[in-house]
Parts: structure tokens; sequence; C-alpha cells
């Protein structure tokens, strides 16, 4: 029996009872909750990583609702605790569900919610920046600084990669692939091939809009971008130069990017991961950062997080960051509040919004939310009623 968890209460007496296995930023999320008379429970144990049997004793012998993280391991045992606790509502706070069994969640009638849409550009952002970083070696050169190891300017220190008319490769054209598709082309003036085993409507309508980019380049006397989208995966391999990888994880993507698809990039080519570690074969990658000096990578998520596979931390042609992708402070507090609506929406017995990339009016400070729960995906599963608002 796991130990008696330390938790944080918000209004005691609420009618039901929502509990959250981590304290997540702001506290608007809190507040939407308590002013629908719910009793929030929030876990403050220090222990990063919850096991089933800490979440166990936090749901306890009633639970109307639980808001989860990403790290935890969320099937059977869980939702069957759950829904024993009297509770049909669970969100990820995170848009990203792998973690979760949904077939396990339908079978016990716990609807689950994520958070599309408000992490899209601060995502996009963090692999731009890692694109940047890989690209410049911004981190050898910081490094190279702090070690008071700078003599001088020479003509060949940390010579590194220009992006501009160069190809980017984007692999999984969604709401975040398509984000950071256009910042690299509008911000960098890069060519654009993509993948995605749908047309990306999204992208194409930014890059043959009413005045397609590469005309208003063009109309300045500059050489305009071109985009494609590509029939395979590994024509953007062969072709681009910077390739940044945005699909989901599921079992079609595990190690997607393997062995003979490294060997496929171009020799000085930068991969950019910021989906889900195991779309990498991260030992691959080691081997091939190790034969390869000029192929660079920058990296936010890992194969058997928190842990790197060995090797990675001392390639010098790795940037390797926390998980960090959607921590801006608005993303975070938005993420939170998108979780807290999921699990409020299903304890109200709201209908679900009809589309989770036009979340906005959940994250309204001066107004009050929709009667809806924002993002569930396993609505139809559950036979849910869609919001008609
Ligand atoms: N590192 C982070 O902190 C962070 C933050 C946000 C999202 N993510 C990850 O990014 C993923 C994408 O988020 P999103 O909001 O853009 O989701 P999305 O559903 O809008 O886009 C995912 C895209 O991947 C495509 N896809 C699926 N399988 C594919 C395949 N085999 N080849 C090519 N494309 C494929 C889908 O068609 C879809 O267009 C999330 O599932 C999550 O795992 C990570
Ligand atoms: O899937 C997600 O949302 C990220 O990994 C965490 O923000």
């Amino acid at each position: 029996m796991a130990k008696p968890v330390s938790i944080e209460v918000w209004n005691p007496n609420g009618k039901y009872r929502v509990v959250s296995t981590k304290p997540m930023p702001g506290t608007r999320w809190i507040n939407l909750l308590v002013d629908q008379d719910c009793r929030v429970e929030i876990c403050t144990q220090k222990k990063t990583i919850l096991s089933v049997e800490d979440i166990i004793a936090l749901i306890g012998d009633k639970c109307d609702g639980v808001i989860g993280q990403l790290t935890e391991d969320w099937g059977e045992t869980l939702f069957s605790a759950l829904s024993r606790a009297g509770g049909k509502a669970f969100s990820n706070m995170a848009v990203g569900y792998n973690n979760v069994d949904v077939n396990a969640a339908n079978k016990y009638g716990v609807a689950v919610g994520n958070t599309p849409g408000v992490l899209t550009e601060t995502t996009a952002e963090l692999a731009a920046s890692l694109s940047l970083s890989a690209a410049r070696r911004i981190v050898e050169a910081d490094e190279f600084m702090r070690a008071g190891l700078y003599d001088g300017w020479l003509p060949h220190l940390f010579v590194g990669n220009l992006l501009k008319g160069q190809t980017v490769g984007v692999i999984g054209a969604g709401r975040i692939g398509s984000a950071y598709a256009r910042m690299m082309v509008e911000g960098f003036k890069m060519n654009l091939i993509y993948f995605d085993l749908y047309q990306s409507t999204r992208l194409e309508k930014f890059v043959t809009g009413t005045l397609p980019y590469g005309e208003f380049l063009k109309a300045n006397g500059e050489q305009p971008v071109t985009w494609k989208r590509a029939s395979s995966m590994d024509e953007v391999l062969r072709e681009a130069d910077l390739i940044s990888l945005h699909p989901i994880l599921d079992k079609t993507t595990y190690h997607l990017v393997n062995k003979e698809r490294l060997a496929m990039m171009k020799k000085e080519a930068i991969l950019i991961n910021c989906s889900r570690g195991p779309v990498v074969d991260e030992v691959a990658l080691v081997e091939h950062l190790k034969h390869n000096p000029k192929f660079r990578v920058g990296l936010d998520v890992f194969e058997d997080e928190p842990y790197m596979k060995p090797g990675l931390a001392e390639m010098k042609n790795a940037i390797v960051v926390p998980h960090i992708a959607s921590a801006s402070k608005w993303t975070r507090e938005g993420m939170a509040s998108l979780a807290a609506l999921n699990v409020l929406g299903k304890i109200k017995g709201y209908p679900v919004w009809g589309d989770p990339n036009r979340i906005e009016p959940f994250l309204n400070e001066n107004a009050p939310p929709p009667a809806a729960s924002p993002s569930i995906v396993n609505s139809k599963a559950l036979g849910l009623p869609v919001s008609k608002l």
C-alpha cells in the first residue's frame, strides 16, 4: 500500500472532488473548479513521477475527476480505480496522450481530455530555437566562452549552417508542425518540404494564400521561397537541410527515425525532435552522431525520459533540453485551465466542444468559458454530445 500522499486542499466542502496529481501554473484553473462547487486536492508530494500506487492513494474511495500528467501510466488499473470511486472524468495536462490507454478508459466510461492548441506556438518556438542553436552551434560556443578558451576572432571559429535559402523539412504538419514551418519560412526565408499522412490545408493555405509569401519576396526583389508536399517521409529526409519532427507518438510512429533513415539524411543536416522521444531510435542516433560530426540534433524529448541513452550527453553535436517545449507561462497556465475544464465539463454533463483547433473561447480570462469540455479524445467512443456553440 503506498504511503498517504501530501495534498493541498481548496474549497474543502465542495460537492465534487477533483484531484490534480501535480501543482499546475496559475490559479485560474483552481478557481474554475471551485466556482463550480468542486473540492480541489492538489498532490504536493516532491516525487516527480507518481506511481500507479501513489495515484490510487490519491483517488481514494470517492473521486469525481482527476487531472493527470504525461509522465503517468493511465490504463486499466487507474481507470478501474477511478470508476470504483465514482469518477468518469480524466484529463492529461498535455496535448499528447500516448501515456493513456484510451481503450481502458472507454471500458470504464471515463472521458479522456487533452490540451490542444494552447501550446502550438510555444512548442513551435522551442523547435525554432533548437534549430537556430544547432545551426549556429550556440551551446558549444557558450561553453567555449565560459571555459575561458576564447583568445580572439578566427575565420573558422564555430562556423555553422546558414538557414536562408536552405530547405526545412517537417514530418507531421499538424498544429505544431505547421506553426514551425511558417516560422522557418517567414522568419528565415527557407524553402519548405513536408510529409504528413494527410494534406496540411492549414499550412498550404499559408504558402499559397492570397499573397503567397514567395510572391511577396519576389515583389521585393528577393528569391521567392518554394514549398512542396512530399510523397514520402524518405523524400523529406533526403532533400531537407533541417528536419523537425512533429507527429503524434503511436505504434506507427515508434522509431519512425531509425538507423536506415538517419543514413538517408545529408551528412551536415540538422534534426530536431520536440514530439516524443520514442519517435527516434536514440541508440541509432547516438551512433550516427558519433560517426557524423557535422550532423547535429536538437532534442527536447527522449526515448527513456527522464534518462538519455548512453553516450548522448557526451555528444558536442547534440543540444538537449528537458521537455520544455510547451514551457511558457501563458501556455502552461492555459493547459491547466483546459485540463480543468475538460474534467469539469464531464462532471457537469456538458457537451464536448466541436473544434479542438479553436479553443480560444476557453482561454479568455475576462469572460466565463463556454459550458463545454474543450477537448475529449474519446468523445465519439463514449457517445458524448457535441456542443452547438
Ligand atoms: N515536447 C513537448 O513539450 C510537446 C509539446 C506539445 C506537443 N508535443 C507532441 O507533439 C505532438 C503533435 O502535437 P500537435 O498539436 O501538432 O498534434 P496534431 O494532431 O495537430 O499533429 C500531429 C500530426 O502528425 C501527423 N502524423 C501522424 N502519424 C504520422 C506519420 N506516420 N507520418 C507523418 N505524420 C504523421 C498527423 O497526421 C497530424 O497532422 C503531440 O502529440 C505531442 O506528442 C510535444
Ligand atoms: O504533449 C504535450 O503537451 C507536451 O509533451 C507537454 O506539454
